[in-house]
């Protein structure tokens, strides 16, 4: 029984182990896991305090093991005492069974023969023998049993206890590596607590170094700052005593600064007054100079653009193009019709290829000149269908003149907005019949009238003409909508409808210069005329003849105040179509004016093209009158039919203009023009300039010296370029 008590203490003791072992080996392995031994690694710092305690852990278990071993012993030492113990007591039995004389030498046959033969008293003593020596035996057999049982339990406490030597031996190994890692981990701990200890003391030792340099230079510091600060100290006091002085010195300052500003200012003034003066001065002398360049020149120029032939035209004969340019001149363009080559010299020739953007460059110092003051019309002239609406309106994704110029002119202005303050307004006005009508007003279908403006002033006005002010390319847009918009509720058909009547964008730039306080008025008319064909070619009948005929009498109108110009007439005939009546004061004066010539490139429109190009060449060689002459010849001649030369009704032949008349228009092409070409392109010296005998340069006559000199003196206002032997001024 104690025995058994003992192997199970064993057990208990060895899981007890068990469990203590593993715990120890987790343990391990988080010390092992964690970085190296730092002062605040809570497993490493925590591991010394465990090393011992575990040490002491396993001295103890050393001991319970010691002791168990102990048991053990007295446990097999007891065993075998009781075993000696058995054997004794068997030895004993046997012995005592034969201590019984009576029993020790017979053998039980015989001791049945002398039961049966001797006394009653012999049998019961036998009987009790055998009853002792059944019970002895069976007590042999017992011991025997517990002997066996104790034998067994001995050999299962024996191999217990060896296989519990082997774990123990085991776990002393495991405990003797766990040791080994442990004092490793502890040398390495304790060797980088040195280095770490190390590392701080030779920081702690430089940082030492610098806080002494420091404290030296510190110390220096106080030792030079001490003279400064003694310095300094005077000056505060001299400072103070200033302060005390301030006041007086303060107001005797004040009241001299004031005379001197006063004096400044009374310099200054008068300085201003002479600038201005001459200011003023040198206007004058810049717009002398102009009018006096812009006479010599001629102030109306003519441009012709060739339209592309179109998609749908390409494929028919009428595509071959009978028109031809010169490629280095680009103010020739040749046509040939009916076997003969003619050539017509006009400003500026663009040809099919051209494209929006190169003919606007061309016509952009015209449109800026209306800022300074100047009156501009730039009409398209041709056939129906030869480019006049592409080039003033363009299409939305490649727009024309109109868009191009009001952009223009918001760009202008807003450079020079740091000394004039612009207004730009525009007018959208339909003539169509003879009939004026307003593409910005709330009723278009209304017909507006063109009267004298009642402050005397001479000038013409066209009472409830809507004038809208832009301010952003938006609201030009805007403006061209609602003017698109009007002039398509007021008709049927647009395409026809503007095919035959001439659109005016009337674009008005007024200005204020605050310093100078001048104010200027300019007017940029760009003019949509209609179709010019014949009527005799398109034999129209009822309203589409009155409609062609109010087209001829207005541009044949037009033809005659040019020609009038030219001619210097007394009268112009402005009066005699609504258009030229409306444009007055465009084409008089010190205006100046361009006329777009579309030409058609097809063959069958030759007939068309030559009339619009003799008209061009004719045109190009009118020299404007002064606007005041003019006006006044105009506002003299009152009369209800004004007179009109020979031009005062359409002509007799069909057509829109006096072609008939080209011929003295050539006649005159040769003395007027300022700069004309030989029809091979090469550049002639002009009439004028021949006579006066003047050197190579174009333009380089007595008046144009002159005019140079003059404009050389205020280069910062006007600007001079000298292109093809013409001066632009913009
Ligand atoms: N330079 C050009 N480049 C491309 N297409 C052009 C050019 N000029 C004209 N066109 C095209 O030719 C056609 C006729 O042009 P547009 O309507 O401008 O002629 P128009 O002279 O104004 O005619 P109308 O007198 O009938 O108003 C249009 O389809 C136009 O887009």
């Amino acid at each position: 029984m104690r025995s058994e008590l003992g192997a199970t203490d064993l057990e208990k003791q060895l899981e007890r182990l068990v469990v203590e072992n593993q715990r120890l080996k987790q343990e391990l392995k988080i010390c092992k896991s964690s970085e190296p031994a730092s002062n605040n690694c809570p497993i490493c710092s925590h591991s010394q305090r465990d090393l011992q305690e575990k040490s002491q852990k396993v001295e103890t278990l050393h001991r319970e093991l010691d002791q168990t071993t102990r048991q053990l012993q007295e446990s097999e030492r007891s065993q075998t005492e009781a075993e000696h113990k058995l054997s004794l007591r068997i030895q004993e039995c046997e012995d005592e069974l034969h201590r019984q004389p009576h029993m020790s030498f017979l053998c039980p046959q015989y001791v049945t023969q002398t039961v049966e033969v001797q006394s009653a008293d012999s049998h019961k003593v036998i009987s009790e023998l055998q009853g002792k020596n059944s019970a002895l035996q069976e007590q042999v057999s017992v011991q025997r049993q517990l002997l066996r049982e104790l034998e067994t339990q001995l050999h299962d406490s024996q191999r217990t206890c060896t296989q519990l030597r082997t774990q123990i031996l085991v776990y002393e190994g495991e405990m003797e590596r766990a040791q080994g890692r442990l004092e490793a981990e502890m040398q390495n701990l304790e060797e980088e607590k040195n280095r770490v200890i190390e590392e701080a003391f030779i920081r702690a030792e430089s940082e030492m170094k610098a806080v002494h340099q420091n404290l030296a230079g510190v110390r220096m510091n106080l030792l030079s700052l001490q003279p400064a600060l003694r310095t300094l100290t005077s000056d505060y006091n001299s400072l103070k005593r200033q302060v005390q002085e301030f006041p007086f010195m303060l107001d005797k300052a004040i009241a001299e600064a004031k005379q001197e500003i006063c004096q400044v200012i009374s310099e200054v003034s008068s300085t201003n007054q002479e600038l201005l003066r001459k200011y003023k001065r040198e206007m004058n002398l810049r717009k002398k100079c102009h009018n006096e360049l812009v006479r010599l020149k001629g102030n109306i120029r003519v441009f012709c653009r060739v339209r592309p032939v179109s998609q749908e035209e390409q494929d028919s004969s009428d595509a071959k193009s009978m028109l031809s340019f010169d490629s280095d001149d680009d103010s020739l363009l040749y046509l040939s019709n009916k076997g003969k080559v003619m050539t017509f010299e006009l400003d500026r020739v663009f040809p099919p290829k051209s494209t929006q953007e190169e003919v606007f460059q061309e016509v952009q110092s015209l449109v800026t000149s209306c800022i300074d003051g100047f009156n501009v019309c730039i009409f398209a002239y041709g056939q129906t269908g030869s480019g006049k609406t592409y080039t003033m309106e363009g299409v939305p994704e490649n727009p024309g003149i109109n868009q191009r110029a009001l952009q223009l002119l918001f760009s202008e202005v807003t450079e020079k907005a740091a000394d004039w303050d612009y207004t730009i307004s525009v007018s959208m006005v339909e003539i169509y019949n003879e009939t004026l009508r307003n593409l910005l007003g709330d009723n278009p279908t209304e017909k507006l009238d063109i009267k004298m403006h009642p402050d005397g002033s001479g000038q013409l006005y066209v009472p409830g003409l809507t004038k809208i002010t832009v301010e952003s390319p938006e609201d030009i847009n805007r403006v061209f909508e609602l003017g698109h918009m009007n002039r398509a509720t007021a008709c049927t058909n647009l395409n026809e409808h503007s095919s035959r009547s001439h659109a005016l964008l009337i674009i008005t730039v007024s200005g204020y210069n605050s310093t100078t306080a001048t104010h200027t008025q300019g007017k940029l008319n760009l003019v949509d005329l209609a179709g010019s064909e014949r009527i005799s070619k398109s034999g129209a009948e009822g309203s589409r003849l009155r409609e062609a005929q109010c087209i001829n009498k207005s541009l044949s109108a037009l033809g005659d105040v040019i020609n009038a110009l030219r001619s210097k007439h007394a009268h112009i005939p402005f009066r005699n179509s609504r258009l030229t009546y409306l444009l007055q004061d465009s084409l008089s004066g010190d205006s100046k004016t361009l006329m777009m010539v579309q030409v058609s490139p097809l063959s069958s429109n030759m007939s068309e093209s030559v009339c619009s190009l003799k008209f061009a060449q004719r045109v190009r060689t009118v020299e404007l009158s002064s606007s005041v002459s003019s006006r006044k010849h105009e506002n003299s001649s009152t009369s209800s039919s004004p007179t009109h030369d020979s031009l005062d009704s359409p002509p007799s032949t069909p057509g829109p203009l006096p072609i008939s008349r080209a011929s003295s228009a050539g006649s005159t092409l040769s003395t007027l023009s300022t700069t004309s070409r030989t029809p091979s392109g090469s550049r002639r010296r002009s009439q004028s300039q021949l006579s006066a005998g003047n050197t190579h340069l174009p333009g380089d006559c007595g008046k144009c010296r002159m005019a140079l000199m003059c404009l050389k003196s205020f280069t910062s206002l006007v600007c001079l370029r000298f292109t093809k032997g013409t001066i632009f001024i913009f």
